[in-house]
């Protein structure tokens, strides 16, 4: 699969500064160029939420995060790079004249994307020299959270350029869709300016506030989209005669004056100032950057319920996210940097996710179990037992456990793992893992595991070979120097 090397952000606002996060998240160079004289200003404090929340979404090894560089010049920020994305206000003159700048100042083989919200990009490359390498890459806010990137083409675009762009977002955890036909908002602002148009309508004729009409969308369908969309979601409202019976019921409704159609609310100020009122007192107090916190801890809950969705296999985004994070610890997991054998192993560090944490407010039961199962799977791929010796049909299973909470961890908590091998022989790996507070050193968890080595198809343990038996010895050598654990060999229920 190719790759992104280098990245070039032409505008770094709000949706410039989403894809430089994501860039940089997945070990990407980018440059940018914006002559927001705050634009470091802006594009660092997306970057720290980013990086907030990708510490709380996945547990599997991110590569080192990429050099971001400003530089005062387009021509500067483009050159090298092999992906450039526009995303300069929403004025076709100015994308235009931007991109033509691009077109001449970037490497030949470089791909053009554009963020464009609904301009078509047979305008948008007209004055281009080279624009059959013009996309628009439509993305969703926040980039760096959101994986969906609308690819479209234009007139002039080739076919090579679409392949490669849906190609290059695969490794940094996006969805393209290629949208096959130019239309203005192509698919999913068409749909969203539909429901806005009405909800505008709905404000104005006082029929709810902004906040009930929020809420109408958060505790019903909102919900339900995440998952399955609008077409799946309909085809079970059709119960057992599926979507031909929904069809058939609630088609006819469509001639039925429930909406307000193309109409288009005229925004006065007096529309204007109802609005903003009312979404002030719906905010109450919050800002941009602490609502924006609050949204990314909940797409960051969603996103793992959907992993977790499926029996397992994940579902929708959920299951890009698990196909994004094997990704991961296929690329990095195995290269754990210079392991020191003469203390315990850190081979985890996270923090507190939003779906960890119980009724209790802190991390529930179970999550400390995840935790301790990645440090052992870190473990394991230290001496070989990676993701190609697992398919080869050997693997490590854990047969007993012990875990003792000792502490609290709680939302958005930094925490790490460490490990101690306790014994090695050709069949069992016994292990003994520390979970601790990152900031004080605090320990809030042990747990002790046993390990059996097995033969995944006969379902039998089996000798590990020598390779894995010898790197497994290396450390166990060097930590039988070291005190046994507090808490070691510990049975439920034993007084301290
Ligand atoms: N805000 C949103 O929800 C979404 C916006 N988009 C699209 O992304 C694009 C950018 O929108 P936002 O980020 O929301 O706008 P924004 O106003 O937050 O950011 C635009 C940035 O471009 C910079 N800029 C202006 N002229 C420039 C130039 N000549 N060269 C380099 N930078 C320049 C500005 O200083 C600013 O930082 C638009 O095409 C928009 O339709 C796409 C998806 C969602
Ligand atoms: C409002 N908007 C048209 C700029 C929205 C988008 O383009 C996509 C999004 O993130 O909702």
């Amino acid at each position: 699969m190719t790759r992104i090397t280098k990245a070039a952000c032409i505008g770094g606002g709000v949706i410039g500064g989403g894809w430089i996060a994501r860039f940089l998240l997945a070990g990407i160079d980018v440059s940018v160029f914006d002559p927001h004289p705050e634009a470091s200003r802006i594009v660092g404090e997306v970057l720290a939420n980013a990086e907030k929340a990708y510490a709380m979404l996945t547990g599997a090894p991110l590569p080192p995060r990429g050099r971001l560089t400003f530089e005062t010049s387009l021509q500067e920020a483009v050159s090298g790079a092999d992906w450039i994305q526009e995303s300069v206000p929403e004025r076709l003159d100015l994308k235009r004249r931007v991109l033509t700048e691009i077109d001449a100042a970037a490497r030949p083989d470089a791909l053009i994307g554009s963020s464009t919200s609904g301009l078509l990009p047979s305008d948008l490359q007209r004055d281009m020299k080279h624009p059959e390498r013009l996309f628009v890459a439509h993305p969703y806010n926040p980039v760096y959270l959101l994986p969906l990137v609308e690819i479209v083409g234009g007139e002039k675009t080739s076919k090579a350029t679409i392949e490669a762009a849906m190609e290059r977002l695969v490794p940094i955890g996006m969805k393209g869709v290629h949208i096959v036909k130019e239309i203005e908002a192509f698919v999913g602002d068409r749909l969203l300016e539909a429901l806005w148009r009405e909800a505008l309508w709905l404000i104005h004729d006082d029929i709810c506030t902004v906040e009930t009409l929020d809420d109408v969308i958060r505790y019903s369908f909102g919900l339900r989209w995440a998952q399955m969309g609008l077409f799946q979601t309909y085809r079970i409202a059709g119960g057992e005669a599926g979507m031909r019976h929904f069809l058939a019921q609630f088609g006819p409704c469509l001639a039925w004056p429930w909406t307000k159609l193309t109409d288009v609310v005229d925004l006065d100020d007096a529309l204007i100032e109802k609005i903003g009122k009312q979404s002030d007192e719906q905010a109450a107090g919050l800002s941009i950057r602490a609502l924006e916190r609050i949204r990314d801890e909940n797409l960051v809950g969603i996103l793992q319920a959907l992993k977790a969705g499926n029996d397992g296999r994940g579902w929708g985004a959920g299951q890009l996210l698990k196909d994004f994070e094997r990704s991961l610890w296929a690329a990095g997991g195995g290269k754990t940097a210079a392991i020191d054998p003469s203390g315990p192993l850190k081979l985890v560090e996270t923090k507190v996710s939003p779906a960890w944490v119980d009724y209790n407010s802190h991390m529930t039961e179970h999550r400390y179990l995840q935790v301790f199962g990645d440090t052992s799977d870190a473990l394991l791929r230290l001496i070989g037992v990676d993701l190609a010796y697992v398919e080869a049909g050997r693997s490590y299973y854990t047969v007993e456990t012990h875990i003792r909470h000792l502490g609290e961890a709680k939302l958005g908590q930094a925490i790490h793992s460490t490990c101690q091998i306790l014994a090695v022989d050709d069949k069992r790996l016994h292990l003994f893992h520390t979970i601790c507070d990152t900031e004080s050193g605090a320990v809030l968890a042990t747990a002790e595991q046993m390990l059996l080595h097995v033969d995944t198809e006969a379902g039998k343990a089996t000798p590990a070979p020598a390779a894995v038996l010898d790197k497994a010895n290396l450390i166990a050598t060097a930590h039988a120097k070291l005190p046994p654990p507090d808490g070691a060999g510990r049975h439920v229920g034993q007084k301290r």
